[in-house]
């Protein structure tokens, strides 16, 4: 990871609109950084722990106030951090995690529209030392993504959302992905899984290859 000394785990998130593809790619990635040698944690957000995953339930089903909803969004992810995420980078465990911060900016900033300068605050408070190393973006139109949802699966309360929603969150995503571009890679998820489990896998070599390289360099 970016934030402490060496030999830490590294630290991977995976973003997108509901119905990208994340959830696909996810055991996919898991098992080539196992096949690696690399052991992995994967946990999701909003949850990962007891209470987060408390938090989740109310938060995927119940209508509340958007900055009750943000706040809670964070809660979650501090209990997330303290318990999950810091431990397994600190034993050297990389991480992936099904959603972090960029969802926030992304769901709560661009699709509802709360004042950024607040989501940075919270963001400051909460994790002002951690940001994940490298953030894989399911990137698809909102058609494709609401095609592949309504075949699948009963709607939460996001997904229960209408175009214009996840127009905006999609645009905060890229626009995010333009501030931060050197942790962010943007996977065209309009492609077959097959093309895109072959881009995942030249991406996480690339990534091993840095890891070992900055670790030659420290030792
Ligand atoms: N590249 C793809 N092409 C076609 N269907 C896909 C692709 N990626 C995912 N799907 C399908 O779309 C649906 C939603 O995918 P999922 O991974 O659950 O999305 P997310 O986790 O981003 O909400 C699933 O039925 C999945 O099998
Ligand atoms: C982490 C996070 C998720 N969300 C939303 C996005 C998703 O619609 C929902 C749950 O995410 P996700 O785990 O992707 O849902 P699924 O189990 O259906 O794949 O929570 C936010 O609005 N803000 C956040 O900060």
């Amino acid at each position: 990871m970016t934030n402490k000394g060496q030999q830490a785990g590294q630290f991977i998130s995976f973003e997108g609109i509901d119905g990208a593809g994340k959830s696909t790619h996810i055991r996919f990635v898991q098992e080539a950084l196992n096949q690696r040698g690399i052991q992995v944690v994967t946990t999701r957000e909003p949850g990962g722990t007891p209470l987060g995953e408390a938090l989740r339930a109310l938060l995927l089903k119940e209508k509340m106030h958007l900055e009750t909803e943000a706040l809670l969004m964070f809660a979650s992810r501090r209990e997330h951090i303290a318990q999950v995420i810091q431990p397994a980078l600190d034993a050297g465990t990389w991480v992936i995690s099904d959603r972090f911060t960029d969802a926030t900016f992304a769901y709560q900033g661009g699709g509802r529209k709360l004042d950024l300068h607040k989501l940075n605050t919270l963001e400051q408070w909460v994790h002002p030392h951690l940001q994940p190393d490298l953030t894989l973006l399911f990137d698809v139109p909102i058609e494709v993504a609401r095609a592949r949802l309504d075949a699948t699966r009963t709607l939460d309360k996001f997904e229960q959302e209408q175009s214009d929603f996840f127009n905006d969150t999609r645009n905060e995503y890229l626009r995010r992905v333009a501030e931060f571009p050197q942790r962010f890679k943007v996977i065209d998820s309009t492609r077959s899984i097959e093309a895109i489990q072959e881009e995942l896998s030249e991406i996480i070599d690339a990534l091993c290859v840095k890891v070992a390289n900055a670790s030659t360099t420290i030792a």
